[in-house]
């Protein structure tokens, strides 16, 4: 089997290249190219690995068209369209806490420069004057800083800051009060926390929500004086209020590591405005941050394309390395299922439901429902996988129902699919044989065992005496070999299913002449 090729294309600790390498992957460490230049390279890759210079657009992902896996050397996903990637069947990774410290340190930083006005000071000093006089800074001992956002970096933002003596508030719709007595905050809503802060720091991604959350209105309705830092992501401040505000004093102070356009033009309106301070996105900059996110994003990819496991995965749920091998046959077995449901039933699917039972209820669901999703939608696409099968089945309003029955059946392990049809509901199930040998057990009410592999014959007919003969005359006198035979009932004399496996495509021609045979009511050719 080939390697999987990974692409790193920004600028990244060269760890990252090393441990994949190690880990079975060949890599290529490509930076600084035009989005056209990527879009033409992009088709040979199996991973990509980024930092925040690469920005993955649909039109880079409708050129990868052998992509897997996204990895972001970093937090902030929003330059990866990531619905796009999740039709696409492509999964996207981050390193959620390789940064947290450094950046949250940059936050503490930047507002103690603020604080001092540390850089005009040091420019007009090293330029030859002693300002001694023009420089008159504030304690932060005392003082209240708001943070907007306080999960990974904002918490540890809230305890270096309660560590220099600050009462801290926090606004986080999903902060418990638990948890904000736990960090040492007090939990607030937003007017109130630009009420009250003298300091206020940005902690959260950049969404529908958050965007302009520090809009003209609610920077004008701020304590006077409020002093403002943001190390989270451009767009979240209203830039120009920002610029009109610090002129009129209301703002005290701002610092940016992060602009609504980066890098921002050169003319950029806060540009030399008295008490605005930036730095180039530096949140992430130290050696010990960018060590951590290049190795993590590095052992993170390798395990998802040499192994299946998926850590930090923001559009598929987690899967260990240990659990990966474990659950392969299960999908396996799930997919199979998943697929022989979508071939044989009939009309719109309203409802799917996958129940695990016995040694498959210790499993992760999600994978298993993804594979089921995928193997049943492989009818209507040719590019679904795991990965975007559940988003496409949302698209599609299909109602999807996990259950787990941990109590043993006839069977020590199983999966039992369940689809709701015009015609009500239809079951099908399998399990595995040995470790790892999935087999159907169940299709429709009958039991049968079979191995769902290949092109494969679905016939329902008559129980009754001289029909198997029929069939193998039939398939034999058009030249197509039966490779396995296997039979179930209802009951006696009742309703028969044959599934047989043979060794290429069934003709149409041929399916029409087993229609026609005798006893059978109903015959579809399947493929797995
Ligand atoms: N400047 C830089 O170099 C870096 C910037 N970042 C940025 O920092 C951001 C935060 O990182 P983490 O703390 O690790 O993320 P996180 O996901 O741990 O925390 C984000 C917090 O924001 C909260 N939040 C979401 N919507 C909100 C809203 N409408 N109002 C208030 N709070 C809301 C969430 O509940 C969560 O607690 C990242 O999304 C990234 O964009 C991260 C690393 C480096
Ligand atoms: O990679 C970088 O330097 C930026 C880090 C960042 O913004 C993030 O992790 O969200």
């Amino acid at each position: 089997m080939s390697k999987p090729k990974v692409l790193i294309s920004d600028k990244m600790d060269p760890n990252a290249a090393r441990i994949f390498e190690e880990r079975g992957c060949d890599v290529d460490v490509i930076t600084g190219e035009t989005p056209e230049e990527l879009a033409a390279r992009i088709g040979e890759y199996d991973g990509l690995a980024i930092r925040s210079s690469t920005k993955v657009t649909p039109a880079i992902l409708d050129a990868a068209t052998n992509l897997k896996v996204i990895g972001r050397a970093g937090i902030g996903v929003d330059n990866v369209d990531i619905p796009y990637a999740s039709g696409k069947g492509v999964v996207v990774m981050n390193t959620p806490f390789g940064n947290s410290i450094t950046t949250a340190e940059h936050a503490i930083a930047l507002m103690m420069a603020l604080a001092r006005q540390i850089p005009e000071a040091n420019a007009r000093t090293q330029a030859g004057e002693w300002p001694k006089s023009a420089f008159m800074g504030v304690e932060v001992t005392g003082k209240t800083l708001g943070l907007v956002g306080a999960g990974n970096i904002g918490s540890i933002v809230a305890s270096r800051a309660l560590g220099l003596r600050m009462k801290v508030v926090a606004y986080d719709p999903f902060l418990t009060e638990d948890r904000a007595v736990e960090l040492g905050v007090e939990k607030v809503d937003l007017d109130t926390l630009l009420s009250r802060a003298d300091f206020v720091s940005l902690h959260t991604p950049l969404t529908d929500q958050t965007r302009n959350i520090l809009s003209r209105e609610r920077l004008e309705n701020a304590k006077p004086g409020i002093r403002i830092v943001n190390c989270a992501r451009g767009g979240l401040v209203d830039e120009a209020a920002l610029k009109d505000l610090l002129d009129s004093g209301h703002v005290a102070g701002a610092a940016l590591d992060v602009f609504e356009t980066e890098p921002p033009a050169k003319d950029h309106p806060l540009f030399g405005t008295p008490n605005f301070i930036c730095t180039p996105h530096l949140g992430a900059s130290t050696t010990e941050a960018q060590v951590n996110v290049a190795l993590q994003v590095a052992e993170q990819m390798a395990d998802f394309l040499v192994n299946g496991g998926v850590t930090n995965a923001l559009n598929m749920p987690s899967l260990s390395a240990e659990e990966a091998p474990k659950l392969k046959p299960y999908m396996k077995l799930a997919e199979n299922l998943g697929s022989l449901v979508g071939q044989l039933a009939h009309g719109n699917l309203t409802k799917i439901s996958i129940e695990r039972e016995g040694a498959a209820a210790g499993l992760s669901g999600k994978p298993i429902e993804g594979a089921v999703l995928a193997g049943l939608m492989k009818q209507y696409s040719d590019t679904v996988n795991m990965v975007n099968a559940p988003f496409l089945a949302k698209e599609r309003g299909l109602d999807v129902r996990s259950v787990r029955h941990e109590r043993e059946g006839a069977y020590n392990t199983l999966i039992r699919v369940t689809v709701g049809t015009e015609q009500g509901d239809r079951s099908v199930a399998g399990t595995l044989f040995g470790s790892d040998a999935p087999r159907l057990v169940e299709i429709f009410g009958v039991g049968i065992e079979a191995e769902l592999a290949g092109h494969m014959l679905y016939i329902v007919n008559e129980d009754a005496p001289g029909f198997i003969g029929r069939i193998g005359t039939l398939l034999g006198q058009n030249g197509i070999n039966i490779g396995t035979f296997h039979l179930g009932r209802r009951d006696a004399g009742g309703e028969a299913v044959l599934l047989l496996s043979v060794d290429q495509p069934i003709p149409q021609d041929v399916v029409k002449q087993a229609c026609d045979l005798e006893g059978v009511k109903f015959v579809k050719p399947l493929e797995f």
